[in-house]
């Protein structure tokens, strides 16, 4: 395949919205609460070749509301090139809604009347962009109206043209063609003569054809497999890839044998399934993976069958689809695993590859007032109703957004607790801040979580940016019933932030009335690591240098997928911070600061006991905030200076 063109591939057919059932075994009737994914199965392609490494794009539209914006998003967070998703102002993106019954039954509506993406014309792309990719890929349905059809021949044409390849998902849904009652999603196939005929019309364009057999038998007009491919064969040269299901797939280059006895099977290994919905996606993308850098179809077979396998055993189509280092992971460990979605190292792999916010933090300035105590002691002492706390946070919201505009190319980040800062969560979600949110109880030792221990019923609720944070007073020789309780509750509460999808911040304080030195730190972070857990983020104190260098090695070591530390302040003073800051220069784990009291504290007294305006608060937050983030910017300059007073003082 040419290898000077910018993308490998563009996809051009069905992007939509999935709304896929959350209980099991339910009658679609019943379903109480559905998913929101990526769906269509071009998107869904899209989205699994940029996962696995490919530089693909989509071609298609999208209506111009929450759920065409959702596709786009969805698509550009996996690196799906979205210059060729228009934004269509009079039609919506199309819904899916999907069920999963038992075993073999999968409910499926389609909500596709008059929808953005067959609206999708010949205007939409020009020659060049074609001409880009070194392979263009097309959903049969995309042939199923006349303008769907011109609009995919013409893209064909250009491909041509530009020594594009050409490939084509049979991807046959009857209802899509008018077959049957729109209601029946489900039904996978119905013989129909015009429809084979209108295939067969196509099928000459062809580089690869990739098909199940029932896939096979309408676009060859026969439910004779052999009599069917043989067809196939007669109008096209391309490599027909013939899914087999749980038996793997077969591929056929040049004469089509006799009998299927004579089809060299690549089988994958055989999971329980969960859902079969989206195996196809997921297969394909793991095909085209290997057929765009050349490779043998044997090796295409190994990352299709193995995305198909680990698709269904999981819920959910494109979310499901692994990123090249879980799928690289997963073929070489095939044979040992006999549950891929209970497999710790897999599912880790997922969650730190695929299903994190596509953010790259590495500059945090972190305002944090998630204290609910130190707040409620404040208030009470200022005689101020509590009510004011609500207020008190979203004045700190507003003083950040002011402070932000001068942080330069710093990211900024705050903590918020939901029980006085609702309103001020509710401020800042949906801006692309850094944003953690506690769930212990303040102060609890053995830890306990706020709002009982169903935390995971209550991660349902949060926005999925929101960053589960829990802070644990914890010594590596605290008495043993006491450490084992609270071990339990963190790996409880880790569990549930793998299930719901969030990321989990662990912070970690030595009680007072224990004495620590440094390797009170370094304990307790192999410790969480040795009982599997393995937090996206770590909150310390500041560190001696050494001790960065101990904490680097331990995170490398056991997660580097670890997205790094922020430091906490403690209410320690400026200068102290200054100090601590400058320990942590060099060292990349450590990502930025998250300070609250030191910054908050003078403010808040004064605004509570109503010697502070509002703005008066805003202006002294602003002020203290931003002369932290100053030294947080000059930890560089203050390191080398303290450097050999440092390193005698550490040595010594
Ligand atoms: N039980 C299973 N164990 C392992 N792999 C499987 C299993 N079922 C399916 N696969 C893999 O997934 C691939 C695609 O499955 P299938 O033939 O069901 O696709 P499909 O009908 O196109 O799926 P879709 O529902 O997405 O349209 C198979 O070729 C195989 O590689
Ligand atoms: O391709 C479709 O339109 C259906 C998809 O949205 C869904 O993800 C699926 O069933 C994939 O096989």
């Amino acid at each position: 395949m040419h290898n000077h063109k910018k993308l490998d591939l563009i996809c051009l057919g069905r992007a939509a919205v999935d709304l896929y059932s959350e209980q099991i075994g339910s009658r679609l009737e019943d379903v109480s609460s559905f998913a929101k994914y990526l769906g269509g199965s071009s998107g869904n392609m899209a989205f699994g070749t940029a996962r696995l490494g490919l530089k693909s794009a989509m071609l298609t539209r999208v209506g111009n509301e929450h759920m065409g914006r959702f596709v786009r998003e969805e698509l550009e967070r996996a690196g799906v090139d979205t210059s060729h998703v228009i934004t269509d102002p009079q039609r919506l993106t199309a819904l899916v809604i999907l069920g999963i019954k038992d075993q073999d039954t999968f409910p499926l509506i389609f909500y596709r009347n008059d929808c953005a993406d067959m609206a999708v014309s010949k205007d939409d792309f020009d020659a060049d962009f074609i001409g880009s990719a070194k392979a263009l890929v097309i959903s049969g349905t995309h042939f199923s109206t006349e303008s769907t059809y011109e609009t995919s021949k013409q893209a064909i044409a250009y491909a041509k043209q530009a020594g594009t390849k050409c490939a084509l998902d049979i991807d046959y849904r009857p209802v899509l063609w008018g077959l049957t009652n729109p209601g029946d999603g489900e039904t996978r196939f119905i013989s129909n003569e015009k429809v084979s005929a209108h295939l067969q019309s196509i099928l000459g364009d062809f580089d690869l054809i990739v098909g199940t057999e029932e896939e096979v038998h309408i676009a060859g007009g026969s439910t004779n497999t052999i009599t069917a491919l043989k067809k196939i064969r007669e109008l096209s040269t391309a490599t027909i890839v013939l899914k087999l299901g749980s038996q793997g797939c077969t591929v056929l280059e040049g004469d089509i044998p006799d009998s299927e006895n004579d089809f060299e099977l690549h089988t994958g290994v055989r999971v329980d399934v969960m859902n079969v919905l989206g195996a196809g996606d997921a297969f394909i993308s793991g095909y085209l993976r290997g057929w765009i850098r050349n490779e043998s179809p044997t090796k295409c077979c190994v990352y299709a069958n193995a995305c198909g396998a680990l698709v269904v055993s999981r819920h959910g189509c494109a979310p499901a689809i692994p990123s090249a280092e879980e799928l690289d992971n997963y073929i070489a460990r095939a044979e040992s695993i006999e549950r891929p979605d209970l497999d710790q190292e897999l599912n880790h792999l997922h969650r730190v590859t695929t299903e994190r916010l596509p953010y790259d933090w590495q500059d945090l300035c972190i305002l944090a007032f998630d204290h609910r105590k130190q707040l409620f002691d404040m208030a009470k002492q200022a005689g101020a109703d509590l009510g004011r706390i609500k207020t008190l946070k979203r004045l700190m919201v507003e003083a950040l957004e002011v402070g932000s505009k001068q942080l330069g190319s710093s990211q900024y980040g705050v903590l918020i607790d939901d029980t006085y800062g609702q309103d001020a969560l509710n401020d800042v979600t949906g801006k692309g801040l850094w944003i953690g949110r506690p769930v212990e109880l303040p102060s609890s030792r053995p830890i306990e979580l706020e709002g009982g221990r169903s935390i995971g019923s209550r991660l349902k609720s949060w926005p999925k940016e929101h960053i589960v944070k829990c802070l644990v007073f914890y010594h590596s020789q605290d008495e043993v019933e006491l450490r084992v309780a609270q071990e339990r509750q963190v790996i409880e509460l880790y569990k549930a932030c793998c299930m719901s999808g969030h990321e989990f911040l662990l912070e970690i304080i030595p009680p007072r009335d224990k004495e620590h030195d440094d390797s009170v730190f370094t304990d307790t972070i192999q410790r969480f690591y040795h009982l599997n857990v393995r937090p996206d983020w770590w909150k310390l104190p500041p560190q001696s240098k050494s001790n960065w260098q101990a904490i680097t090695d331990i995170v490398n070591k056991y997660d580097k997928h670890c997205r790094g530390v922020v430091m906490l302040g403690l209410d320690a003073p400026m200068e102290e911070l200054k100090e601590g800051f400058a320990n942590s220069a060099g060292f990349d784990i450590c990502k930025g600061f998250a300070v609250g009291r030191s910054i908050f504290s003078g403010p808040s007294r004064e605004w509570l006991a109503n010697r502070y305006t509002d703005q008066q608060f805003i202006d002294g937050i602003v002020a203290n905030y931003l002369e932290l983030v100053a030294y947080w910017k000059q930890r560089y300059d203050h390191s080398s200076l303290s450097d050999s007073s440092q390193l005698a003082q550490e040595q010594a």
